[in-house]
């Protein structure tokens, strides 16, 4: 297999270059078929929206409209010659949402935002903790914010998956990142899950309270002013984002990018932050502008979801490790872990 069909069945953004030998193209407006031998069966692409591809074997039919490229998979189970543990056409999919554990910046009270600050070793503590309570729910693609602590929670809560699978962060800032970071055994590829890094997942941008002490910020300028910085839906911090402008870039990136993941089956975990993840919940939960200002996320606890026709159904969020009664499990999800018991025994 050559390289070039190798990395793009490793998934990574679809590259500008045509490939050669291994497949031809066609343009259809702006939907770039390409036909692949013995790999893909059709390889559909938006020229323009660059969809993420990962794993090969399992995708069966691609479908493309004009805003989004879905797969269904093949795959069903977690055995070790799956790429992928999803459902064969699929009707639900696992969303995790997890806020990244403590930040230095959170232990010395210090408003972060954008600060690309790393977890203490509490925060440290917290992720694996929270891989814990993750470890029987089966993950296909990992999202996370473009920011450290957020990259370490989930990298570090899947040292604890049950599955071992190797979460692999894709770099495609440059073509030659997307050249040098391929990946040449299918088997290795079949042992990994995609992580993509985005800035739309960033905590909200704080302006001009980045790096300024909580409790000296509220002295300074009242508690109540404080409060409508942090909490208001539509008032931003000086210079910085509001809640409302940090949702429209977060949920905008999770209908784009996400959704399409897990209509198509893929059970997705989300690492990101208090504030990009408020927003995300908002939309899930239909919640009001009025109900959000009172939604606080705990660092480190991992929130399920599950997405089935169309819709997304809150499962719980888990108040201590024990796996029993952390979930409420699906039918599906039971019969993931039950795989899973099979194959470690
Ligand atoms: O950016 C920060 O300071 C925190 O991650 C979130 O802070 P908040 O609770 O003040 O929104």
């Amino acid at each position: 297999m050559s390289a070039q069909v190798f990395h793009q069945a490793m998934g990574t953004l679809q590259s500008n270059r045509l490939l050669n030998n291994s497949g031809t193209h066609h343009e259809l407006g702006n939907i770039r078929v390409q036909l692949i031998p013995k790999c893909f069966k059709l390889n559909i692409e938006l020229s323009r929206n660059r969809n993420f591809r990962f794993g090969k074997k399992n995708f069966g039919i691609i479908q493309a409209t004009a805003s989004q490229t879905s797969v269904i998979e093949s795959a069903s189970s977690p055995s070790n010659h799956d790429t992928s543990d999803s459902k064969k056409k699929s009707n639900e999919a696992a969303l995790i949402l997890v806020r990244h554990g403590e930040s230095l910046w959170n232990e010395k009270n210090l408003f972060t935002g954008c600060v690309d600050v790393p977890l203490t070793k509490k925060g440290v503590e917290e992720a694996i903790e929270a891989g814990k309570r993750i470890s029987n729910i089966p993950v296909d693609m990992i999202y996370t914010s473009a920011l450290i602590r957020a990259q370490m929670t989930a990298m570090l809560a899947m040292t604890q998956h049950r599955r071992r699978k190797v979460p692999i962060i894709m770099h495609n800032e440059s073509e030659q990142a997307r050249t040098w970071s391929q990946i040449f055994s299918e088997d290795t590829m079949k042992q990994s899950i995609p992580v993509v890094t985005a800035w739309q997942l960033n905590e909200r941008m704080y302006g001009e309270l980045q790096g300024l002490n909580k409790q000296e910020t509220a002295d300074r300028y009242g508690k109540e002013q404080v409060h409508v910085w942090r909490r208001s839906y539509d008032i931003p911090p000086p210079n910085g984002e509001s809640l409302e402008m940090c949702a429209q870039r977060a949920v905008a990136y999770f209908k784009d990018q996400i959704e399409p993941q897990l209509q198509s089956g893929k059970n997705v975990m989300i690492a990101a932050h208090g504030n990009s993840l408020r927003s995300i919940i908002m939309y899930l939960d239909k919640l009001t502008s009025q109900e959000v200002i009172s939604l606080e996320l705990s660092t480190g606890i991992p929130m399920l979801y599950i997405f089935k026709e169309g819709k997304f159904i809150r499962r719980g969020s888990p108040a201590g490790p024990a796996e029993a009664g952390v979930y409420a499990y699906t039918r599906r999800l039971a019969q993931y872990r039950q795989k899973l018991d099979e194959m470690l025994h």
